[in-house]
């Protein structure tokens, strides 16, 4: 197996506190990996550097090999790394088809003068990508309600059609951030399916910060434990849940 993604002795301050210290590890090509940690370990400062929202102080991010450090979130985007968004406020008054349409980057017909200069080439790419929206819907299902204002969806559904918007794209790495936060129990398993079903059909890598541990469990291997800005261990699920320094960085030293 090789990585998908490097993190290298990163490091990120915000004024004098010291978030990310040392970071270091890898992410395997074709894993789930899951990220825990106690509040304020630095999951999602770590996480955002991974996608490009916040530049790190010093250490390397290599992408599937190639040094991405420098890169902002839509070059990542463009080399196949991305995290999934809510859907915003604009994307609200769209059905949810046209949510999926959306997506695909340097659409011709978002140009003007292409509409005019190449008018067949511009309904040949959006008849392609409707039949894409229409096979990426049925595949989360969400098909029953792709007519519906995406604003009108449940929270569980505004998820899977997030998650359907990163299968529009040729993505490689998908983050994912507090997904199950606010999702009912059943819609809770078709994300969990979904992701699942991602990662085996399509090949996409994910990394997921979650705190629902039932999610990590049947979704990440390995599991990596942040705490106080740098990796504490990191393994199966059933390893780290009777880790005592695990459980000490959660619930202090009374848990013994
Ligand atoms: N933009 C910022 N400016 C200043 N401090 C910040 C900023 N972002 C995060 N921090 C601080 O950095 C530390 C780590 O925050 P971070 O959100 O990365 O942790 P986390 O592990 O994701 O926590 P949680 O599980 O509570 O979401 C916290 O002490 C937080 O207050």
């Amino acid at each position: 197996m090789s990585s998908m993604i490097e993190v290298k002795h990163v490091e990120k301050s915000f004024g004098h506190l010291k978030v990310i210290n040392d970071c270091s590890f890898d992410i395997e090509k074709g894993s789930i990996t899951g990220m825990i940690g106690p509040n304020g370990a630095g999951k999602s400062t770590i996480f955002n550097i991974i996608a490009g929202t916040i530049p790190l102080d010093s250490g390397q991010i290599l992408l599937d090999g190639e040094d991405v450090s420098s890169l902002t979130a839509n070059q990542l985007f463009n080399q196949g790394l991305l995290r999934t968004f809510q859907i915003a406020h604009e994307f609200s008054q769209m059905t949810a088809l046209e949510n999926l349409m959306m997506v695909p980057p340097n659409q011709l017909g978002e140009n003007i003068f292409n509409t005019w200069l190449k008018p067949k080439q511009v309904m040949a790419q959006e008849l392609e990508v409707r039949q894409k929206a229409q096979e990426v819907i049925q595949y989360i299902g969400l098909d029953h309600v792709k007519n519906e204002l995406a604003g009108n969806l449940s929270g569980g559904q505004k998820k899977l059609l997030e998650l359907g918007r990163t299968m529009m794209t040729d993505a490689k790495v998908v983050l994912l951030d507090e997904v199950a936060a606010g999702v009912n129990r059943t819609l809770l398993k078709d994300l969990t399916d979904n992701i699942l079903r991602m990662n085996r059909e399509l090949g996409i890598t994910f990394l997921v910060i979650e705190h629902d541990m039932d999610m990590i469990a049947k979704l990440c291997d390995p599991v990596i434990v942040l705490a106080q800005g740098s990796v504490m261990v990191e393994g199966a699920i059933e390893d780290i849940r009777n880790n005592q320094k695990v459980v000490e960085a959660y619930f202090g030293n009374d848990a013994a």
